[in-house]
This record gives structure tokens, sequence and C-alpha cells, in this order.
């Protein structure tokens, strides 16, 4: 048996840090949506007892490193499954790009599992085994839009977004998260209004989402990626509605209601960057066990 599941990135709309605490994460306040720019995970059973993993994308781990590899462990030890899997990554979401496609992977491979094995795993279950993995693993579960808390694994959803156009531009230059982090320890930082925007969405109020998009990490990033501020500039001209960068960065999205403004916007960036895409925002999964 075989199951496919899909592995959407996803941007953050508002991402507050609200200190360090003691076990060396940063309390977090962030606003997260998924949207349509997806990998691909499929989990195929296999009769001896091993995990064997392929991925589509040079450079990505493809053993216990991977987080769709860990997820795969966890479940087994977990359930004390006897059986194997094979699990094939087709990579679309650029890596190192703060746009949580290891993390997406892996909560695909959750999603995946508890389908392949018959588990009937429960949302709260899901979570568990995700917060084991990575901050953004939990969100990744349910995906669609909500309010992450404590180091990012505490999920609230949220109504879904108005409709609108997402323009992403990934410099050729990755950065690390862990570094980001620690470098924001040193910074005055700026902090977004996470409250404002939470009722922008429960308004369905575009243009006030737009103006309150805010990241504390960009200020760092900013400072090491020079060219993150070019495309901010860049994708200001050519009229998005709202831009920011999404998660510890680099990448830089733009947001816009307008069919012409994204295809200008896909092509004046695509002359200034080589990686862009214009995609829709997606909605939330919903989980096996949620059927019943
Ligand atoms: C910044 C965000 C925003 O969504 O996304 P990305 O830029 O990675 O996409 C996340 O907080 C990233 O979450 P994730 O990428 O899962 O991080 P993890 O693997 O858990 O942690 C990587 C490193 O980042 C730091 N870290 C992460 C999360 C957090 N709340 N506080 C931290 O200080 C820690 O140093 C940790 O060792
Ligand atoms: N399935 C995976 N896809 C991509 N990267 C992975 C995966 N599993 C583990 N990694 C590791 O995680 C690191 C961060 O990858 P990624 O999740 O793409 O970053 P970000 O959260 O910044 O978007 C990579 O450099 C890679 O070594």
């Amino acid at each position: 048996m075989k199951v496919l599941e899909k592995a959407p990135a996803k941007i953050n709309l508002s991402l507050d840090v609200l200190g360090k605490r003691s076990d060396g994460y940063h309390e977090v306040r962030m606003v997260m949506t998924t949207i349509d720019l997806a990998d691909r995970v499929e989990c195929s059973e296999l009769p001896d007892n091993q995990i064997i993993l392929h991925s589509s994308a040079p450079y990505v781990p493809e053993d216990e490193r991977n987080f769709a590899y860990q997820a795969a462990q966890l479940i087994k030890d977990k359930y004390a499954i006897q059986k194997g899997v094979e699990i094939t990554i087709q990579k679309r979401i650029p890596v190192a790009a703060g746009l949580a496609g290891g993390s997406s992977d892996a909560a695909a491979a959750i999603r995946a599992l508890d389908r392949l094995w018959h588990l009937g795993m429960t949302y709260e279950e899901m979570l568990e085994t995700a917060s084991m993995i990575g901050s953004d693993v939990a969100f990744c579960i349910k995906g669609g839009t909500a309010l992450a808390t404590g180091r990012g694994e505490k999920i609230s959803m949220l109504p879904e977004l108005p409709p609108c156009w997402v323009v992403l531009v990934k410099p050729d230059i990755s950065v690390s998260t862990g570094e980001i982090y620690k470098a924001w320890d040193h910074i005055v930082a700026t902090h977004p209004d996470v409250d404002a925007m939470i009722h922008a969405i429960s308004d369905n109020d575009f243009s006030t989402i737009c103006y309150l998009l805010g990241n504390t990490l960009e200020t760092v990033t900013m400072e090491k990626v020079a060219e993150i501020a070019r495309i901010k500039e860049h994708m200001r001209q050519i009229g998005a509605e709202g831009i920011l960068m999404s998660g510890s960065g680099p990448t830089v999205f733009g947001l816009t209601q307008y069919e012409s403004r994204m295809q200008r916007l896909l092509n004046g960036m695509k002359g200034y960057c080589s990686q862009v895409y214009a995609v829709r925002l997606c909605r939330p999964f919903t989980l096996l066990s949620e059927y019943e």
C-alpha cells in the first residue's frame, strides 16, 4: 500500500519573540498560514523493519537527520510497529528558506503513516510527536491559519484569510534559524502587534492584514542579507499590498488580491531573482480522526 500527502510551505504574517527561555529556545507569538507551494511525501510499506528515504533535492539529508525520517522513527517506536516504510520526498519548497519545508515534510509523514498503519492518531497525539521533531512541525500538522505560541508548538486555529496571491522571492543564500534567534538577543527589537493581526483576520480585513505584517527577526536577517531590503523595495515599487520576510528568512513574500498585480510582481521579480513563485493560500487539513 502507498499513501501520498501534500506538504505545504508556511509564511509568518506576524512573528514576535517575547524573550529567551531557560531551555535555550525563544518564547514566540506568531500568526502563520500555509500556502500552495508544496512538497509531496509518499510512504510505501516495506515488509522488513527499516526506514528508507529518498529526496528529489540535493543537500537534503536522506538519513535520520531528515525530519520525515525522524517522524517515522518516532511513530514506529511509539506504536511498536514491526514493519518498515519507504519515504519518497519530492521537494518543491526551497530549503532553509524560512518556509518550513522540512517541518512540513515531517508533518506530512505523520499524517501519511497514521493512514498507512491505521493508527487512528488524534490531533493531540500528532502534535505530541510533531513537537519532538522541531518547533514548526506542530503547526504543519493541520496548516491553515493559526496562532503559534510557546516555542511554536502550541497551536490555536484562526479563521481563514481573505483570498489573495502570495508572491515569494528567495535570495540565493541560506541562513541558520538558530543563529538568527541568537543574534536577536543582542538587538533592540521591534514588536509587531500580533493581537491586532488576529483581529484583522477575524474581521476578514485584507488591507489591515497587509498594514500589520511584521516580523521581529527581519531586522536581524536583513543585517546579514542586504538583498532582502532591495527585494522589499522592488516589490513595493511594483505594487504589492503587503510585504514581509518569512520566519528567519531569507524568503520575502508579497501579498496582493489582484491577478494583474500578481503577474506584474512575478515578471518584475523574475528578472531580479532566480527563485520566484506566485501561489494561493491553503485550507487546513482534515485529519482522518476528524472524519469519525
Ligand atoms: C523562525 C521560524 C518561525 O516560524 O521558522 P523558520 O525560519 O525556521 O521557517 C521558527 O520559529 C523556527 O522553527 P524550527 O525551524 O522548527 O526550529 P527548530 O528546529 O525547533 O530550532 C532550530 C533552532 O532555532 C532556535 N529556536 C527555534 C525556535 C524557537 N522558538 N526558539 C529558538 O531559539 C534554537 O536555537 C533551535 O536550536
Ligand atoms: N525533509 C527535509 N527537507 C528539507 N530540509 C530538511 C529536511 N529534513 C531535514 N532538513 C534539514 O533542515 C534544514 C532546514 O530546512 P528547512 O526546513 O527547509 O528550513 P526552514 O525552516 O528555514 O524553511 C536543512 O538545511 C536540512 O539540513
